[in-house]
């Protein structure tokens, strides 16, 4: 009873703390924060609680993408539906609320440059989804500080063009591989393809290649693992989000842990074989590319060697020791990053050139004149296709596969004239960016390749108009390989095919962490038998 009176006061005081804490958190703070930005002329929808604008954001995405629409590029509507509704009331910076969390939308190219280059000490990427972490785990994407310069230093020559130019033979050949398959599949010299299946399938090979080199085989066994860990980490992300829930026992979540398990122990498999037959490989691998886990490898040898001969180094530190965990979130990463990006590109750019057959055409006549009617281009080949390159270019304008990217402000910072509070996260839409009238002028909205005839700098008003692959020290790892890969791809398939968009074609391109047509994307494929059928195909 004595006790009683005492805990009682105790334990109301507590939880009268844990309201407050609560309120301050979900109430007063946002109110705040909404405040100190009006009083600077930012304005935007009113924040409610615990939800913010979610509610309001998922109404307009839904309604946006509830049906097709006309064949047109002016996609921001539906793409972003939110940033194009509330921009016509409150201006192109405004303060949008994701539950609790503010996020400022910045637009100007000025800006842009400050948060990602110039002044970017005081920005850093925002934590995402814990679901989103599952599925691009926690390799270069989401790593911060020390450990994220040390992996990337490390990880870097990869993807330096001279080694990328080593994978050109392997990628044309499974594009070819691909093509041949779509010819056996035609019927009177036409085939309908839904491409972004195929292209997924293409650029999966390609991942594979760069995370594991020779050791592709055991690589690609790994990745049919990972593969499947994600389509579990993307139903549950398709579901209603409870806390906690990935820790609970559940038959999906003991699955998953089975899986990462196994995982592991191939990994550790593959490391051990690797480095056994590392003792056979040239000092610099002989002529092999350099791939991710054999620089992982011979990172996490080299720190070991280091510990063992007592040199003190500040790259020693825990953050700098590579393990095996390690590893596999790098592979988890670059699956992920790496897969449905280019793929997307790909598919839009088929999706475009379908729309397009004059440039569809410019781009053959360039192939047909660099690499003749059947050979893989070489690596001197893809450096002059320029025309492709300018395709690709506004490809990556008009439907950016990352159609948007966000910082956190470290600190209280200055922006533009704007005091932005420490945590306060910015919004970069880029997709905006890139289709901003003020920027591209009055054809922002449409496909004009030309716009690049003389280089990316100089194609619209600003430099920072065209960030497809972000900006600054944490731009994007893979643009090289992407762009090689794409490059290579088209140029086959142009090649070998004249394409326009199938009659059950629906144009409706949607968000889904990344841009992808909602309803597929199939094409009609009509084998060239000579350079000049293309001619006539064509127009
Ligand atoms: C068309 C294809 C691609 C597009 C449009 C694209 C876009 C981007 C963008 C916008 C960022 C910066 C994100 C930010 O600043 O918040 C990024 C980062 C990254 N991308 Fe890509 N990407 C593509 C292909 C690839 C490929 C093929 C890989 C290969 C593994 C890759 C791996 C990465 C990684 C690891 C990062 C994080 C880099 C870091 O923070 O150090 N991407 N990508």
């Amino acid at each position: 009873m004595e006790e009683n009176w005492f805990w009682q006061p105790v334990l109301v005081f507590l939880v009268l703390v844990l309201v407050l804490k609560i309120m301050g958190l979900l109430w007063w703070r946002p109110r705040r924060i909404e405040e100190h930005f009006s009083k600077q002329g930012i304005k935007g929808p009113h924040y409610r609680f615990f939800v913010g604008n979610v509610k309001e954001l998922v109404e307009l995405m839904l309604k946006a993408s509830s049906q097709p629409m006309p064949l047109s590029h002016n996609i921001l509507p539906r793409v972003l539906s939110f940033y194009h509704h509330w921009k016509k009331i409150y201006g192109a910076t405004f303060l949008v609320w994701f539950g609790p969390t503010p996020r400022l939308t910045v637009t100007d190219p000025d800006l842009i440059r400050e948060i990602f280059a110039q002044r970017s000490e005081f920005y850093e990427k925002n934590d995402s989804h814990p679901l989103v972490r599952q599925l691009e785990g926690e390799g270069l994407l989401t790593l911060k500080g020390q450990k994220w310069a040390h992996h990337r230093k490390i990880i870097s020559p990869t993807f330096h063009m001279e080694n990328l130019k080593l994978l050109i033979p392997v990628m044309g050949k499974s594009v070819v591989e691909m093509s041949e398959k779509w010819s056996e599949m035609s019927n009177s010299g036409e085939v309908e393809i839904e491409v972004s299946d195929w292209f997924q399938t293409l650029t999966e090979d390609v991942i594979t290649r760069t995370a594991f080199g020779i050791s592709y085989e055991d690589g690609k066994a790994i990745f049919q693992l990972q593969a499947q860990q994600m389509l579990y980490a993307a139903e549950a992300f398709q579901k209603v989000f409870i806390p906690g829930y990935r820790f609970l026992p559940t038959k999906k979540n003991r699955s998953s842990w089975k899986l990462d398990k196994e995982i592991k122990k191939s990994l550790m498999k593959l490391i051990e074989r690797r480095k056994e037959n590392s003792c056979n490989e040239t000092p610099d691998g002989g002529s092999s590319p350099k791939d991710l886990l054999g620089l992982m490898i011979k990172a996490s040898e080299n720190e070991t060697t280091r510990t063992m001969s007592g040199s003190s180094s500040s790259s020693n530190s825990p953050s700098s020791t590579i393990t095996v965990g390690d590893i596999v979130e790098e592979c988890k990463s670059f699956f992920f990053a790496g897969k449905q990006t280019t793929s997307n590109l790909l598919t839009w750019t088929t999706v475009l050139l379908a729309m397009h057959p004059e440039w569809q055409e410019l781009g053959r006549q360039e192939v047909l004149r660099v690499c003749g009617p059947h050979d893989i281009p070489t690596k001197d080949d893809v450096a002059k296709l320029r025309k492709l390159s300018m395709i690709l270019n506004e490809s990556l304008r008009l439907y950016p596969p990352a159609i948007a990217t966000i910082r956190r402000a470290k600190a209280d910072v200055e922006l533009g004239g704007y005091k932005i509070p420490r945590g306060t996260e910015l919004l970069i839409p880029i997709i905006a960016v890139h289709h901003d009238q003020g920027l591209w002028g009055n054809d922002a909205n449409e496909f004009n390749p030309a716009r690049f005839s003389d280089g990316v700098a100089r194609a619209a008003k600003h430099p920072m108009a065209f960030i497809p692959f972000g900006v600054g020290a944490r731009t994007c790892i893979g643009q090289n390989l992407a762009i090689l890969q794409a490059k290579l791809a088209m140029a086959i398939i142009l090649q070998r095919f004249s394409f326009r968009l199938a009659p059950s074609y629906q144009h409706a391109p949607t968000v889904l962490m990344l841009l992808y047509p909602q309803y597929g994307a199939p094409i009609i494929f009509r084998r060239l038998s000579s350079p000049t059928a293309s001619t006539d195909q064509g127009s």
